[in-house]
């Protein structure tokens, strides 16, 4: 079919909000025209999309898979120690809901309360996170819905080793919820949930519920994919279309060649906290200083554009465990047998399968104690004062468990891992994102903006040690992969010990070097037995400082950007209002993670596909039609037990 080159709505970008805009508005409608334009490829039964256990594989950036855009510090950063941070964004129809980890979270009622703007309190929200969920879990509350598009489960399997955190875990005060997602709990453990529909062991990406489910039954959703839109054509301040040109630029002597789609009557831009602002800043709206030197027409004077970039920031240490636990190493280092048994599980019995999975399966939320918060210095304890104390919803930390390294195991030792996730909820840093040139072809400026403010290094220095503590509690620990933890030194008693002789024996049983003296390249122990450990370790300055600089090594992105395009009022900074209107335009929304004022305690997808139900009820709203529940039927319900689960099926 050949696209129109007039529709009444675009949306710009098919991540988790445009997704839902794209998809609500066409099925409210059948005779409202939306064109959704996405940067990368379509999603539709990609099998490294929908088989949930290969995840990883998507932040290889090795020039051959372009599902991720990776945006590089433009500077190197002294908080950083001279590094430059990297933050892999999506590039993919589905945006990031097609490569993410799947981890299912929701922010604390007081995060949308702290944005301070009518209509998104937590109450106001309620109806609709509900509206979106198919939950799939038993549960106490009654915050989940159960006929939205999005299924949430706890995946084709859970790993033991979930267990074995979650008993840890109590044994060091933090007690286990049936469900710490019920946007008030800020300290709890429980067994993670995941985007995973449990009927089909599928991903439970946004693109398939929201716009192939639509495009499956009705013809006025248009999809255009490849295509990244270059800038928004105005008349006067009035939206009237969209610029487009191919994602990669190979002919024309890499000139820009733009396509433009008219829109009768709105422009709804959902490229993400990354993507966004530079598509404004291209038509004209941002920084009016920016915008004139590089001789863009100023259409709204908006400073506001392109900063307070946020993210939430995790750092990982990685345990040995026994032999015989169960973990993904060898199906992540490729041995062959071990791949073809997953993927041929998968094929027969998607529901059940090991791979139906993240195997992220057990984390936790937490808050410091009172005696923690002592050690945790002034800056911290005055972000604690003025954003936390208050507010007994919010956790500071999340932490979470991987049946596995989360590593390149070319890198690693033979054996067993599992690897603890720190997660900084609230970081108080900010960075910022802008164009450097018309072209959309030119990388921007981009400043991560991590660790540059001195009261993060607090909190995620406290959960290292409070992860540390679990692992060793933990029936399957044997040792520390000393290369993924700080660099104490070699004479405290803080300092890292590694694999005990037995295990090591099991894996190198006629090995002639297991366990030799070669002074502190090895700190061979006695076999670790967990039911003796009661004590948690003492770290002195010192061995504080090497934390410290190790965060500042190796802290990284969670994925979880937001904020460039804040919700708040224009002498403030703010570039949208309470309706997503861009101030200055007219039929002119941003719908995306991009809006957020302030940050939120949670793993984003949930949060994004939220955003993007308020954002098409205000757009219907608008337009003067009604949501239509419940949504076009998702795609690949039940696959037939026994058939290949790539065959395409409804
Ligand atoms: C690797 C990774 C792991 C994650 N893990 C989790 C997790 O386990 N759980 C969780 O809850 N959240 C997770 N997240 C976060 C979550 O996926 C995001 O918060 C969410 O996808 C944000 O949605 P969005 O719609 O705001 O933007 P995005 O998802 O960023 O979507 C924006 C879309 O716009 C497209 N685009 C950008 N520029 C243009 C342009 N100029 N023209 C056209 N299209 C454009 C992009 O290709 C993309 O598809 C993860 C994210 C990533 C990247």
């Amino acid at each position: 079919m050949v696209h129109p080159e007039e529709v009444d709505v675009i949306v710009c970008g098919g991540g988790p909000a445009g997704s839902v805009v794209a998809g609500r508005l066409a099925y409210a409608d059948p005779n409202l025209k939306v064109m959704l334009i996405e940067g990368g490829a379509n999603n539709r039964d990609d099998p490294w999309v929908y088989r949930p256990g290969i995840y990883v594989k998507n932040m290889q950036r090795d020039g051959i898979n372009d599902k991720a855009t990776f945006y590089v510090d433009t500077m190197k950063s002294s908080h950083l120690r001279g590094r430059q941070a990297i933050v892999p964004c999506a590039n993919i129809l589905g945006g990031g809901s097609s490569i993410n980890f799947q981890m299912y979270t929701r922010a604390s009622a007081s995060d949308w309360d702290d944005f301070k703007t009518e209509g998104w309190t937590a109450q106001d929200l309620l109806p609709l996170m509900k509206r979106l969920e198919n939950y799939q879990k038993p549960v106490n509350n009654d915050t989940h819905g159960y006929d939205g598009p999005i299924a949430i489960s706890n995946g084709g399997q859970i790993m033991p080793v979930a267990q074995d955190f979650l008993r840890a875990a109590h044994a060091i005060g933090v007690p286990f919820s049936d469900d710490i997602q019920d946007l008030n709990t800020a300290h709890g453990a429980e067994i993670w949930a995941k985007y995973i529909n449990r009927h089909t062991g599928r991903r439970s990406d946004a693109a398939t519920a929201y716009v192939h489910s639509v495009m499956d039954v009705q013809t006025n959703l248009y999809l255009r994919t490849n295509a990244r839109v270059s800038r928004v054509v105005f008349e006067g301040n009035k939206a009237v279309g969209v610029a487009y040109v191919p994602s990669r630029n190979r002919a024309h002597a890499g000139a820009v060649q733009e396509t433009i789609v008219k829109a009768r009557k709105m422009v709804v831009l959902s490229s993400g906290t990354l993507g966004t602002p530079q598509i404004l800043e291209r038509s004209g709206v941002g920084n009016a200083e920016l915008l004139q030197k590089l001789d863009i027409k100023v259409v709204s004077d908006l400073p506001g554009v392109g900063e307070q970039y946020q993210d939430h920031y995790t750092t990982l240490s990685i345990y040995r465990v026994a032999n015989e636990t169960i973990t993904t190493d060898d199906f992540l280092r490729g041995v062959k047998e071990v791949q073809r048994e997953l993927f041929q599980e998968w094929e027969t019995r998607p529901e059940k399968a090991r791979l139906s999975s993240n195997v992220i399966d057990a984390g936790w939320k937490i808050r410091p104690t009172e005696e923690e918060l002592k050690e945790m210095g002034p800056e911290f304890n005055e972000l604690w004062n003025q954003y936390f104390k208050d507010k007994p919803d919010k956790p500071v930390m999340f932490g979470s468990i991987v049946a596995g390294a989360y590593a390149d195991h070319t890198l690693l030792p033979p054996g067993k891992y599992v690897t603890m996730f720190q997660y900084l909820e609230y970081p108080a840093s900010r960075g910022k994102i802008h164009i450097q040139s018309t072209s959309p072809y030119v990388e921007p400026f981009f400043d991560s903006g991590f660790m540059n403010n001195k009261a993060d290094f607090a909190p995620i220095r406290w959960s290292y040690k409070k992860t540390r503590e679990v692992a060793r509690r933990m029936d399957a620990f044997r040792g520390e992969l000393t290369s993924h933890h700080p660099h104490f030194h070699p004479g405290s008693p803080a300092a890292t010990r590694d694999i005990d002789i037995k295990t090591a024996k099991e894996i190198y049983p006629d090995g002639l070097t297991v366990g030799i003296h070669m002074g502190t390249w090895h700190r061979p122990g006695e076999p670790y037995d967990a039911s003796k450990v009661h004590e948690d370790i003492k770290y002195t300055a010192e061995d504080d400082k090497a934390i410290d600089d190790w965060i500042a090594d190796h802290v990284e992105t969670t994925w979880h950007s937001l904020g460039t395009c804040a919700m708040k009022p224009r002498e403030q900074g703010g570039v949208v209002d309470k309706r997503l209107s861009v101030f200055g335009t007219e039929n002119l929304k941003c719908v995306d993670l991009s809006i957020c004022p302030d940050n939120l305690g949670t793993n984003t997808y949930s949060s994004a596909l939220l955003v993007g139900e308020k954002g098409a009820d205000l757009i219907l709203e608008e337009l003067g039609l009604k949501v239509r529940v419940p949504h076009a039927p998702v795609p690949h319900a039940p696959i037939p037990t026994g058939k290949p689960a790539t065959q395409p099926a409804r």
